[in-house]
């Protein structure tokens, strides 16, 4: 599949870009430098083997926290608001100005621009973006063969881009990982190939005819202009909205930045002013309602400064040192790889994610969704308690207030289970440290709970059919349910932490062995039986919940593609690859990795169960 942007024109320029800077109004620090990735020199596209490399930004010389990296007016923004495109008739139903609907609109109004060639005012910038590969390389692209020219109709159809069936293939990677979780989400949004493909059919008569191209594009190139935006687009102000920032741009993600975008987004929404404008309401004191809340400096400054948006060191950056930006907090592989089309292994985030409806307990999402989120809010509030309290027993010195983050379970990544996620409290996942979620273990509990406690009265002596039916309710209060839960997960702790203690013990005694400190084998028999003599014992309610987490792994990983294979086969596989099977290799790793997640977290139940699994039977 290809596109219709800049054919015949001259590979992405850097000196072309600078130019288009400088004549823009855009400060670069001139102790940056744009290189390619991978190899320091040469433009798009001239990487090793042809591979496409992508842009980076270096530093040239150390930069202090502080120093300004780049300052771009807001006048130099491609947004629906600035590009020349004419505004979007009214549509029925209208398009409400949602973010998906906002990245559509600019995709479109990118590509009337990509058409003007020469002829718009962002050529020098634009002709520096990526013309390759179409789409980006973001997997909802992977493997697609469609072919349809402007007004949605077929074109022929052929092999594409990766017609050797490596986006193909790589989409199987991605069956039951975060990424393919991420993708089938974007499918159910409305945010697929198919709304694509219907919002292209429907909006692509709206790009005027151009000189350089009087015929409508394929949807190839709409879909590249999308993916442009996708993966470049900032949030601005309440009157650009999501802009493409020139320079801005160039820089690559981390989770650990030295610089993040800043922007006064405070702007009259009509026109996008900054400074008091005619569309304002003054206040009183003779100030705009809009800027009412600075202080009397920033407002001299809004007033009398050009409104741009800059990017400053936030963390100082050594000579040499590539200077990174960060495109959110807390994102995994998974969401990297759908929204952006790479995989950084850094292992961030709050790793495997489940849905109430995937836990194979019979919960439809919209079903009591709000019930369990309260049940959830309150163990939340229960765990911080127990938190706080704990602190104040080992810590009465401390501030109630600081307790939270320095708990020692929360804190021990050798735990079972860990605290919510701070992003989502009612996230239900597997941590990037293989821990399960209190609120997994908790809906699991108050499930069980609720099956074992719902039990149908003896038939009545009459033979009442309704009476015999009727379900006697014994299920505890709803602050009862979270002192249970809570004291269940200590209990579960506990017993895990004792079983870690032996087997330390035993590796101890084993290695002292070894060395020939304790020579005597009864001696060292003695004492691991002695420590397995104290195993506590726990409520078969805990154990039913262990092997509920166990099976959920293990589904986990049974769902996802060659399962059967192990680790060491998939390394091998990834191995024999062909250099060019680019979607495959980056899918089996992101593949790999959270297999190596959920078995290591398999690993540490089984040990449990091992211990505590048979007193369910006996119960
Ligand atoms: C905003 S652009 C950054 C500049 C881009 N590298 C370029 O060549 O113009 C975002 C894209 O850069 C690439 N990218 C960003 N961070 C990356 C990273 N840590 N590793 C690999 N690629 C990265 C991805 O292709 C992503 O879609």
């Amino acid at each position: 599949m290809s596109h219709d942007i800049y054919p015949d024109h001259p590979p992405p320029s850097k000196e072309v870009l600078r130019e288009w800077c400088v004549s823009n109004g855009v400060f670069a620090e001139s102790g940056l430098e744009i290189c390619s990735m991978g190899s320091e020199v040469g433009e798009r596209g001239e990487g090793a083997e042809g591979v496409e490399n992508g842009w980076k930004v270096v530093a040239k010389r150390d930069l202090k926290a502080g120093e300004l990296l780049c300052s771009i007016p807001k006048s130099a923004l491609l947004s629906t608001r600035s590009s020349s495109l004419p505004p979007l008739p009214m549509t029925q139903p209208p398009l409400v100005p949602d973010q998906h609907s906002s990245l559509l609109h600019l995709a479109l109004c990118v590509l009337h621009e990509f058409r003007l060639e020469a002829e718009s005012r962002w050529y020098g910038y634009l002709q520096s973006l990526p013309r390759e590969p179409l789409g980006l390389g973001l997997p909802v692209f992977w493997g697609e063969q469609l072919h349809l020219d402007g007004e949605g109709k077929a074109e022929q159809e052929g092999e594409g881009e990766d017609g050797d069936g490596d986006g193909r293939e790589g989409r199987k990677w991605l069956v039951g990982t975060e990424a393919g979780r991420d993708l089938k989400r974007k499918e159910k949004d409305g945010m697929g190939m198919s709304a694509l493909t219907s919002f292209y059919t429907t909006h692509s008569s709206h790009l005027p005819a151009t000189p350089s191209h009087p015929s409508p594009s394929p949807l190839s190139s709409f879909l590249h202009a999308y993916s442009l935006v996708c993966t470049r687009a900032f949030l601005i102000d309440l009157y650009h909205t999501i802009a493409l920032v020139p320079f801005c741009d160039l820089f690559n993600h981390t989770s650990t930045p030295h610089t993040s975008l800043l922007s006064d987004d405070y702007v009259c929404y009509l026109c996008g002013s900054l400074k008091t404008c005619s569309h304002d309401v003054i206040n009183n004191d003779g100030v705009s309602w809009r800027l009412s809340h600075l202080g009397d400096w920033e407002r001299r400054r809004v007033e009398h400064e050009v409104d741009t948006v800059d990017m400053r060191v936030e963390r100082r950056v050594g000579n040499g040192e590539e200077v990174w930006n960060s495109y959110g907090e807390g994102l995994g592989d998974g969401r990297l790889l759908v929204e952006w089309g790479f995989i950084g292994e850094e292992f961030v985030g709050d790793g495997l994610i489940w849905d109430l409806e995937d836990l194979g307990l019979g919960i439809a999402k919209e079903e009591g969704e709000e019930e369990w989120e309260d049940m959830l809010d309150q163990l939340g509030e229960g765990w911080n308690e127990r938190n706080r309290k704990m602190d104040n027993d080992t810590n009465p010195d401390v501030d109630d207030n600081d307790s939270d983050d320095s708990d020692d379970f929360d804190d021990d990544h050798e735990t079972l289970l860990c605290r919510q996620s701070r992003s989502n409290p009612h996230l239900l996942n597997l941590d990037q440290s293989g821990r399960i979620s209190i609120n997994l273990f908790a809906v699991f509990w108050r499930h069980n709970s609720r099956s074992t406690s719902s039990s149908p009265k003896a038939e009545s002596e009459h033979g009442n059919l309704f009476a015999a039916l009727e379900i006697e309710d014994k299920t505890p209060s709803p602050s009862a349910e979270i002192t249970e839960i809570i004291e269940s997960i200590e209990e579960l702790e506990e017993t895990w932490h004792e079983i870690q203690a032996r087997s330390l013990l035993i590796e101890d005694l084993t290695e002292a062995n070894d060395l020939g400190h304790e020579s005597d084998d009864t001696a060292t028999h003695e004492r691991s039986t002695d420590s397995k003599e104290a195993t506590m014992t726990v409520r078969p309610q805990i154990v039913d919940v262990a092997k509920r987490i166990r099976k959920l792994l293990q589904d986990r990983l049974r769902g996802m593609y060659k399962s059967d294979l192990t680790q060491e086969q998939l390394f091998n596989l990834r191995d024999t690859l062909r250099s060019q099977d680019k979607y495959q290799r980056v899918a089996m790793t992101l593949s790999i990795n959270e297999r190596g997640l959920i078995i290591s977290a398999m690993g540490k139940w089984d040990e449990w169960l091992a211990e505590y699994g048979a007193s369910v039977e006996s119960a």
